[in-house]
């Protein structure tokens, strides 16, 4: 007897978070009965996907606590590769990326987890959640297969991350239920088996064999032939249907026992700027959901709280180029601030038709204020704040180098080649390798805008000694696709003017810290103006919140005055804002990026500021989101189509 005391006693040591130490956790598949089963009794999850990365770690609990009251007993998570590994061989699990700290909050309010740590998410998320350092001196590297360079990267990604996870295994007494194998790697070129092997083989080699390893893919007999491999359990995923044996056929083509899993059932879909706001009606979906769950199906809504693509880690599509706008509403159950919508509440009210409703009343969204009209003022033009503030001085090249080879992944970059000839009549500047989108100045004055696979040229003049300025913004990593390989930014080619190579530039890479951006000795004259185009410049303005308990809350940053450029409050980044574009007009400003009394806003301009236009040098803070707004699909401009030399001042 005392043997079995000793081993029981062994094995609670061994389970974290054990709560019964005399029955071993299991999760498991019984495949006679088409079932999942946990602790040997059949189990269906109800889940919903949410992104730690998306939302401010202050407020996981208050989602996590509205997704379990709606009725979930899940989540489903993806961990991006490229917070927790931003150079490579330095890893990141504090703070914003302490994942191990968001699962357990997971666990404590009693949802399982299923894990998709990639080691690609697409998830339009910047590269899908691959690091841009995978890049640097590989320009010809070959992602999501068998290539050694990309396989010693991963290699070393998952002996840190899965090594994070082990503990949080149900088996282990954790959270997590099952754990993803790559994602929709069927919609894929490459389909490379060993890559798969390589993958199934590095997460048995570290999370052992007592978890459910699956794939997901899109519901068609193409996407699972590449998508999936013996030993991981095959799922599907697609949207409102109203005949669910339909779409569960194809996953019967390869599971035809086991339990029916849509891994991504959407309640929404995602933006681009420029194009209207996705929207996908409540009581459609929750009568889809309803015949899911009546069908006996394993359900995770995707999403279920979206949230915001802070910084500069919003993905892009490709072909064509469209970048996905800084709200990640997605139309959601849960809106981008955390908010109960009318899709929550019919969502919950089907799940309470298969489950008793869960223990605890709704929490209620959290407060929002409108703070008002602030000022705005000049700070510095980039050309002259980068040549007081690039510390160690630009970087000296015969010709442009791309981002990723200067070690500046995200962001800005601006290129200076000093004109060695006189340009006494307008001639041209092609760029054909601008990646994504670049403002072109001669000594500050603007001469135009160029655009990938769009327009790539500008007519220029000037004499020798001007400064030819080109500003390129990185405006995201391509996440889905076959052309997610090519994906290097800054400047990918050589500068040509009337076809000949301009050599001898200097590179400024545009800091990614803003906190050096300090107010110079403030000019009031304003920056260079030619035609609607102002020189890319910084302005600051102060938001005082009241010095009350009830503050600060959450609020919306409204610049529908302003035309695109990027904003920090308090040295937090908030996104990129685009209202020139739409659909998204406002920014979601979270109340734990606020402080009562003084908070800092700098916005970076970078193609026409009311404050020269018209003198209306201000933004608004709202009490609503605006995401939905108006549309300009040439890509941002009020003022009309691109000229063939770019935006016609
Ligand atoms: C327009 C192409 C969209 C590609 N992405 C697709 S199909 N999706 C599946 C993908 O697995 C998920 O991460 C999300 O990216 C989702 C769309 O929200």
């Amino acid at each position: 007897m005392a043997g079995v005391t000793m081993w029981s006693a062994i094995l609670c040591s061994a389970l974290i978070f054990c709560f019964d130490c005399s029955e071993a956790r299991t999760f498991g598949i019984d495949y006679e009965n088409d079932t999942f089963v946990l602790d040997g009794k059949p189990f269906r999850y109800v889940s919903g996907s949410i992104h730690y990365s998306r939302v401010p770690y202050q407020y996981w609990m208050d989602r996590l606590t509205k997704m379990f009251a709606a009725g979930l007993n899940a989540i489903q998570v993806y961990i991006p590769w490229n917070i927790h590994e931003p150079f490579q061989g330095q890893y990141d699990f504090s703070g914003q990326q302490d994942v191990v700290t968001f699962l357990k909050l997971a666990h404590s309010i009693g949802l399982y987890v299923i894990l998709r740590p990639g080691p690609y998410i697409c998830a339009e998320w910047e590269f899908g959640g691959f690091p841009a350092w995978l890049l640097k001196g590989n320009s010809d590297i070959r992602l999501r297969s068998s290539d050694p360079r990309y396989i010693k990267a991963v290699d070393q990604w998952f002996d840190v991350l899965l090594s994070e996870i082990a503990p949080l295994l149900y088996v282990n007494g954790g959270p997590i239920i099952s754990v993803q194998v790559e994602n929709e790697y069927g919609s894929y070129f490459a389909c490379d088996y060993d890559y798969l092997r390589f993958l199934r083989q590095k997460m048995i080699d570290i999370l052992g064999n007592d978890v459910v390893l699956f794939t997901t893919d899109g519901d068609g007999i193409g996407y699972l032939r590449c998508g999936t491999l013996q030993g991981l359990y095959t799922t599907v995923d697609f949207g409102i249907t109203y005949n669910p044996a339909q779409n569960f056929n194809v996953q019967r083509v390869w599971e035809p026992k086991g339990p029916l899993v849509n891994s991504e059932f959407y309640t929404g879909w995602l933006d681009h700027w420029g194009e209207s706001h996705s929207h996908t009606d409540a009581a459609a979906f929750a009568k889809s959901l309803d015949l899911l769950l009546a069908y006996g199906a394993n359900v995770n809504m995707y999403m279920f709280e979206g949230g915001t693509n802070f910084g500069f880690w919003n993905g892009a599509e490709y072909p064509p180029f469209k970048a996905i706008p800084t709200s990640y509403d997605y139309d959601a159950p849960l809106s981008e601030a955390g908010d109960i919508t009318e899709k929550y509440v019919a969502i919950r009210q089907v799940i309470s038709k298969y489950y008793p409703p869960p223990p605890i009343p709704i929490p209620p969204s959290t407060p929002k204020f409108a703070y008002g009209k602030i000022t705005m003022n000049l700070v510095a033009t980039i050309p002259d704040y980068l040549e007081k503030y690039t510390p160690g001085g630009p970087i000296k090249s015969k010709y442009p180098i791309n981002m990723e080879e200067i070690d500046h992944y995200y962001g800005f970059v601006m290129y200076r080649h000093i004109l060695k000839d006189n340009v006494s009549w307008p001639t041209t500047l092609d760029i054909m390798g601008v990646r994504d989108r670049g403002y072109v100045m001669i000594n500050q004055i603007p001469f135009g805008i160029i655009e990938r696979d769009k327009n790539t040229s500008v007519n220029i003049t000037g004499v020798i000694g001007d400064y030819l300025d080109v500003l390129v913004e990185n405006q995201a990593r391509i996440n889905y696709g076959n052309n997610i390989n090519d994906n290097r930014k800054g400047l990918i080619t050589n500068v040509t003017h009337n076809g000949d190579p301009l050599t001898d530039w200097l590179i400024y890479p545009l800091l990614e810290n803003i906190t050096l951006v300090q107010p110079f000795s403030l000019k009031h004259s304003y920056p260079k103006q030619n035609g609607h185009l102002s020189t890319p410049a910084l302005y600051a303005g102060q938001l005082v919140v009241p010095m009350e308990a009830a503050h600060p809350m959450d609020t919306y940053f409204d610049m529908s005055l302003w035309t695109k450029g990027q904003i920090w409050m308090n040295n937090f980044n908030l996104g990129r804002y685009w209202p020139a574009a739409g659909p998204q007009i406002r920014l979601y400003v979270p109340k734990p990026v606020l402080k009562q009394g003084e908070n800092t806003v700098i916005m970076l301009e970078l193609e026409s500021s009311p404050c020269i236009q018209d003198g209306n040098c201000f933004v608004t803070f709202m009490d609503q989101p605006l995401i939905n707004g108006t549309v300009h699909p040439f890509l941002g401009h009020r003022h009309g189509k691109l000229g063939h030399h770019g935006y016609l001042p």
